[in-house]
């Protein structure tokens, strides 16, 4: 598979508007956008930050990925996103090489991007996920 770039670092927050006020006022760095992923549970706002982004993540559930995470680790890093140029070829070598995949199809993300997240059971504990965007 052809890794292009960290895409972005995604991290989860009990809310999106006071994490904000860190990352805006504090760090000057811009949000471009919020959208809501429903199939994640998850409202997110983009923070580009050079060639990647920090990417906040709010649940938009008490049964989503983010504030399951937030109730067991408390807020922080929760996955970092590698950029693939072809997920499905990504996504087929990765489970030739035996990785556990959480997606084994591509889901859409925030963007509409395209997404696969790898278990960190099989990837030295943090929660990766495969990025494809146009
Ligand atoms: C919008 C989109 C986008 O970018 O476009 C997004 O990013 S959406 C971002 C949010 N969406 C997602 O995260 C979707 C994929 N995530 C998932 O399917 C789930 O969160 C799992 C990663 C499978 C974890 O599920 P669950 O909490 O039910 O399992 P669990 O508590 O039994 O965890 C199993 C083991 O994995 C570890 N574990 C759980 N979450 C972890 C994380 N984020 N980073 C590193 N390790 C993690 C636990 O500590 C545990 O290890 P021990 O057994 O050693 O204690
Ligand atoms: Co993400």
């Amino acid at each position: 598979m052809n890794i292009k770039k960290v895409d972005h670092i995604g991290i989860a927050v009990k809310n999106l508007d006071e994490a904000l006020k860190f990352y805006e006022k504090v760090l000057g760095i811009k949000c471009e956008g919020i959208e809501v992923v429903e199939e994640q549970k998850v409202k997110v706002a983009f923070l580009p930050v050079g060639d990647t982004e920090i990417e906040l993540l709010e649940s938009t559930s008490e049964d989503g990925p983010i504030a399951k995470f937030i109730e067991k680790k408390g807020e922080g890093i929760q996955h970092i996103a590698l950029r693939v140029d072809n997920i499905q070829e990504a996504i087929e070598e990765m489970k030739e090489k035996g990785i556990k995949m959480i997606d084994e199809q591509p889901r859409y993300g925030a963007g509409n991007a395209k997404i696969a997240f790898c278990h960190p059971k099989s990837t030295n504990g943090i929660l990766l996920e495969l990025s494809e965007r146009k």
